[in-house]
């Protein structure tokens, strides 16, 4: 099944792409000339991206986007509760691999708080990002158990962080794989974005996709919050 076959939501919209470095580059196109509106009608731009493995690509084609990078502000969808020297750390992928050259003028924000606990980071984290909303350009990514962000399915909190009217910006979540302990925007946080973008890649997060938009439970495909509303999804195989 090719995503342009997938009976898909009002207002969700496919955009197939022929490999990754196809993908890469339109989504940055498509990401950067959303940061320009912003910027042209704000003065400023929030861009939220995602971690995990597969955004490097899409990383460093933006970074080559010739932008006011300093009236910028980037922050990310979740976060692995781990210091920015731990090879699990999104922001140190974030680091690494957009915020270099002219893109390093922007400005971060961190989810990452030193804290006692996974709740108390999660705490500091929601005062921290209260700057953020709403947020201009969002890019969610997707794993293969159907979570995004660190929505993962049956976790503690999901079902308060997938309330529409949730009070919280951040909270606490428990991952199934290494890091475990994970802060995550929430579903209020998450769509207020004013594009909303989702980046997979491959066959089996399409198969993911196709079942997550047959009737079912949120909490076994935290994905499905999304499908219901404005979201562009950026697809290759
Ligand atoms: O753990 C995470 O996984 C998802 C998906 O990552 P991917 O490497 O399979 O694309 C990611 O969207 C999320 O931000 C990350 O923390």
């Amino acid at each position: 099944m090719a995503i342009s076959e997938l009976k898909l939501p009002p207002g969700v919209q496919a955009c197939p792409h022929d490999g990754a470095e196809q993908l890469a580059q339109a989504l940055a196109v498509r990401v950067a000339d959303a940061l320009r509106q912003a910027i042209a009608s704000r003065g400023q731009a929030t861009l939220v991206v995602s971690g995990g493995r597969s955004p490097v690509p899409f990383f460093e084609a933006l970074a080559q986007q010739a932008l006011p990078w300093a009236q910028v502000l980037v922050s990310l969808a979740d976060e692995r509760w781990v210091p920015v020297n731990h090879a699990g750390s999104n922001e140190a992928l974030v680091r690494r691999h957009l915020l270099r050259g002219a893109a390093a003028e922007a400005r971060f924000l961190s989810l990452y708080q030193v804290a006692g606990s996974l709740e108390q980071a999660a705490e500091l984290a929601d005062a921290a990002v209260a700057e953020l909303a709403p947020i201009d350009v969002l890019v969610l990514g997707m794993g293969d158990d159907g979570h995004t962000a660190s929505l993962f399915p049956h976790s503690p909190n999901l079902h308060q962080a997938l309330q529409p009217d949730c009070a919280r910006r951040v909270l606490p979540m428990l991952a199934p794989s290494e890091p475990t302990q994970r802060l995550t925007l929430t579903l209020p946080m998450l769509t207020s974005a004013r594009l909303p973008l989702l980046a997979i890649q491959g066959q089996a997060k399409l198969n993911v996709l196709t079942k997550a938009l047959m009737p079912g439970e949120i909490a076994q495909l935290p994905i499905r919050a999304f499908l219901n509303s404005s979201l562009e999804i950026h697809w290759c195989p």
